[in-house]
């Protein structure tokens, strides 16, 4: 089955910022600005709630990639990277493993 690179879906829609293309979508975004893209993504991350939290919807996996294109969107109208969000996740590598020796999480 074909895939969608992620990195390369950014450069897509950051290709559309850049040189906007009458009747795309993802023009459509940019040209509306950023609440209506704030919009979006928080109704995506509602879908994908309401879609995780029902075992046999199938549109699940539809859910969370509906919310990675609008986060990719987000993204770029903010001029933030898929490289930045790597970097940051790396730098967390090892970091965040120590669950037991936090205190302030002990009771969750
Ligand atoms: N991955 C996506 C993608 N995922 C979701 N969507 C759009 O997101 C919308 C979500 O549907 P909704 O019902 O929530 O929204 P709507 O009613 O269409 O629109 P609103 O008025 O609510 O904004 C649909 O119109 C989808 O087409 C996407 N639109 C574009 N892409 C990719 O973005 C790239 C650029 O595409 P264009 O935008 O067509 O140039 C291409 O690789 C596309 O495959």
């Amino acid at each position: 089955m074909a895939e969608q690179n992620l990195d390369e879906l950014y450069q897509l829609v950051l290709e559309r910022k850049n040189h906007p293309e009458k009747g795309s979508y993802t023009d459509y975004l940019f040209t509306k600005g950023l609440d209506k893209i704030l919009k979006k993504v928080g109704e995506e991350a509602t879908e994908v709630i309401v879609a995780a939290k029902n075992d046999s919807d199938p549109d699940f996996i539809l859910e969370v990639a509906d919310l990675a294109y609008h986060v990719e969107v987000l993204m770029a109208e903010r001029g933030i990277t898929p490289t930045q969000i790597k970097e940051e996740l790396a730098s967390r590598e090892g970091r965040q493993s120590r669950i037991h020796d936090r205190k302030d999480i002990q009771n969750w």
